[in-house]
């Protein structure tokens, strides 16, 4: 028995295989490598190909008996989902629906979705918990909610058990320096304001500084990569145990501001940079933050490396030595 990892070769899916094939866990890597990369993939087996391709997707389930799925292949630049909405459309949800219906036709019953608290908009209360209202403010998030639905409809009309989890902001690295962040281009910022300390960028600009927070910068919830692993591993057996498919939040529970991310990646780096006051970036909300309390209770799992210092400690390891 096998686990499908769909878009393993990227960011969170590769530190999700090494924890997976730590743990004894045969993976099979599908990836069309437009945002991955192939030496990301260092545990289990390698299919490059894409989602768009039915055809692709009947051959690797053909080739493996497939336990359950991990999804995490997806277009994931808020801003360009805006101005190219029929792109992320097209490869969040019909190239997902592809791989819903291959899974019907070979009997595979168990999916893992990577969805996104960009799904709850710009939520008034904090923190966010899943029973709030999703109501989505960019085509990223709507096409991430709109699989959400999906899931839900294949659960009620054939039995597919699902998990749905939301995650916050993902950062930091793997702390063995194997798999890392590498994004082309970068838009995330702990990556970004790395780039200004070693002094690869020359400055790092701060999106909006008028906003209604202490500081007046954004508030997000950064939670370790590897913590994310975690989940999914956690998520996994819990759906080997047969049990209720649902969506479940995954932060830190803790609100962090540009401003104190300036501070802490000047003290992790040593290094100092100059930072632009920038316009607000469209479509960002002032402050989200997780509350992760039915993800802690349900999966016995909790955050291990909470602490905004160890993340960009373990990032900027891998930015100053990346293999990729
Ligand atoms: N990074 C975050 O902070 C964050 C937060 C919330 C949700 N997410 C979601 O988590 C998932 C993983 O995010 P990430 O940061 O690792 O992104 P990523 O871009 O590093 O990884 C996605 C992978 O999917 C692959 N892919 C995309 N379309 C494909 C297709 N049609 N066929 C095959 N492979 C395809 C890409 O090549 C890439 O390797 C995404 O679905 C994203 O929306 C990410
Ligand atoms: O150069 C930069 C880049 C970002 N930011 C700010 O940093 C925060 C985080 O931005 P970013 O790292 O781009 O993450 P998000 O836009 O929050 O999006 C990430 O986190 C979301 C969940 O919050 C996921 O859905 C997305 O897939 C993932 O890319 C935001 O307030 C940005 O305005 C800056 O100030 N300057």
């Amino acid at each position: 028995m096998a686990i499908l990892i769909c878009g393993g070769a990227g960011y969170i899916g590769s530190h999700t295989n090494k924890l997976l094939a730590d743990n004894g866990y045969e993976t099979i890597i599908f990836d069309n490598l437009i945002y991955g990369h192939e030496e990301a993939v260092k545990w289990g087996i390698f299919r490059k190909g894409d989602l768009k391709n039915s055809d692709e997707i009947e051959e690797l389930f053909q080739d493996y008996k497939i336990d359950a799925v991990l999804h995490f292949a997806a277009y994931a630049y808020v801003g360009e989902s805006v101005k190219e909405p029929e792109k992320y459309y097209i490869n969040n949800v019909s190239n997902t629906l592809n791989l819903l219906k291959t899974m019907r036709k070979h009997g595979c019953k168990k999916i893992i979705f990577s969805s996104t608290c960009a799904t709850y908009g710009k939520p008034v209360n904090m923190p966010i918990t899943e029973n709030m209202k999703q109501m989505p403010i960019n085509p990223y998030g709507t096409s991430k909610y709109m699989i959400e639905r999906i899931l839900d409809d294949y659960h009620r009309a054939y039995d597919l058990e699902y998990v749905v989890l939301r995650y916050f902001n993902a950062a930091g690295a793997d702390f063995g320096g194997e798999v890392g962040e590498s994004h082309d281009p970068e838009t995330h910022v702990i990556p970004l304001l790395l780039d200004a300390a070693s002094g690869k960028k020359d400055e790092f600009k701060i999106f909006g500084t008028d906003y209604q927070t202490p500081d007046g910068s954004c508030i997000r919830d950064y939670i370790h990569v590897v913590d994310l692993a975690r989940a999914h591993l956690a998520a996994l057996k819990y759906l080997e145990q047969g049990r209720k498919s649902d969506c479940f939040n995954l932060g830190n529970e803790v609100g962090i501001s540009i401003f104190e991310l300036i501070e802490t990646t000047r003290k992790v780096t040593g290094k100092n940079f100059k930072v632009i006051y920038a316009d607000k970036r469209v479509g960002d909300p002032a402050v989200l933050v997780a509350s992760s309390a039915k993800a802690k209770a349900t999966f016995n799992w909790k955050p291990k490396y909470s602490d905004i210092e160890t993340i960009i400690k373990s990032a900027w390891q891998w930015h100053e030595n990346k293999a990729y």
